[in-house]
C-alpha cells in the first residue's frame, strides 16, 4: 500500500509482529521461530551464534528444552552470548548469566566450551575490553559472521526484552552509550534500574545481526511498545533516543514477540510498515 512516510524517520523495512493471546503461545512460536533461525545459520554458515539477555527472557525458552526440540536442534552449533550482564558475581540472584544457567543452558546440550560468559572477575570496564576481544577472535575464525556493510559482527540471532521505559540489553533512554558507533561492547556504571554497574552490546553490534526478536509481555510495556513502533509516534516529539526504536537492523530481520497486553496500545491502521501476524 502506497503511505506517506514521515521525512523524519526512515520507513520501516523487514519487520515483522507477532502478538498472542498467552505468553504460553508465545513461547511456543518463539521456539519455532528459534529452531528455524537455527537451522538456517548452521545450513548457511556450520555455527549458530546466538545472544541472551536477562530478565524473563529465559523462562520463554523452556519450550526449547522439551520435545521435539531438545532431540531435533543440532546443539553442537550452538554458540552462546550475552547481550548484556550486570555487574555481580555468575553465582548472585541477578546474574544473568546464572539466569540462563538454570533455566536454559543447564536443560540443553549446548557445550561448556560453546558459552561465551561475561567476566564477572574483572571491572565492567576490563570485562567490556575483554568480552569485546572475544568476539573478535570468533569473527575472524567466522565461529560469528561479519556484517557486509561495516566490520561489525553478524550475530546469527540476538535476542531482547525491553523494559517499560524501552531499554533494550543495558541501554537506557537518554543515556550516552547509545550513541557509541565504533565500539562493540560498552559498560556503564549509572543504570537507573539496579545494579548500576552493566555490559552492553552496543547498537551497532544490535543492528548489525541477521536476526533479532524483541520478547516483550505486560501492561507495563504497552506504551513504550507504542512509541517504539507506531509511526504515528514519528513527528517532532517523537522519543527518538528510546533505545528500542532505535532497533533497526541494517540487512537483517526484526520479530517483535508481545502478549496482548504488551501490544494494547498499538494503533493497527498506524502500524502498516509492519506485517502484522495477529495471533489471536
Ligand atoms: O535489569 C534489567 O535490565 C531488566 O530486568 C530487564 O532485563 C528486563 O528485561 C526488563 O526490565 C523487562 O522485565 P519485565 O518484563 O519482568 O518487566
Amino acid at each position: 500500500m502506497e503511505r506517506e512516510i514521515s521525512a523524519l524517520y526512515e520507513p520501516k523495512r523487514n519487520n515483522e509482529i507477532r502478538i498472542f493471546e498467552s505468553s504460553d503461545e508465545m513461547s511456543t512460536d518463539l521456539a519455532e521461530y528459534i529452531s528455524q533461525v537455527s537451522e538456517i545459520s548452521v545450513k548457511e554458515r556450520g555455527y549458530f551464534a546466538i545472544a541472551l539477555s536477562g530478565g524473563p527472557l529465559v523462562s520463554f525458552l523452556g519450550k526449547l528444552c522439551e520435545a521435539p526440540y531438545n532431540k531435533t536442534l543440532d546443539w553442537s552449533k550452538w554458540y552462546i552470548f550475552w547481550s548484556d550482564e550486570r555487574a555481580v558475581a555468575k553465582n548472585h540472584a541477578e546474574s544473568n548469566y546464572r539466569i540462563t544457567k538454570e533455566g536454559f543452558l543447564s536443560k540443553v546440550p549446548i557445550l561448556n566450551g560453546h558459552v561465551y560468559s561475561i567476566n564477572d572477575n574483572a571491572t565492567v570496564e576490563d570485562a567490556a575490553t575483554d568480552y569485546e576481544f572475544v568476539i573478535r577472535q570468533l569473527v575472524k575464525v567466522r565461529t560469528i559472521g561479519v556484517s557486509e556493510s561495516n566490520d561489525c559482527p553478524k550475530f546469527d540471532l540476538i535476542l531482547l526484552s525491553m523494559g517499560s521505559d524501552g531499554h533494550v540489553a543495558s541501554l537506557f533512554p537518554n543515556h550516552p552509550s547509545l550513541e557509541l558507533k565504533d565500539d562493540w561492547i560498552t559498560y556503564i556504571t549509572d543504570s537507573p534500574q539496579p545494579p548500576p554497574e552493566r555490559i552492553t552490546f552496543t547498537l551497532p553490534v544490535i543492528n548489525s545481526a541477521s536476526n533479532i526478536a524483541i520478547v516483550t509481555t505486560g501492561d507495563d510495556k504497552s506504551e513504550a511498545v507504542h512509541l517504539a513502533i507506531s509511526d504515528n509516534a514519528d513527528g517532532p516529539e517523537a522519543p527518538s533516543s528510546l533505545p528500542a526504536r532505535m532497533v533497526q537492523p541494517t540487512d537483517g530481520k526484526l520479530v517483535w514477540f508481545l502478549d496482548k497486553s504488551a501490544a494494547s496500545s498499538l494503533d493497527a491502521e498506524n502500524d502498516d510498515a509492519f506485517e502484522q501476524h495477529r495471533e489471536y
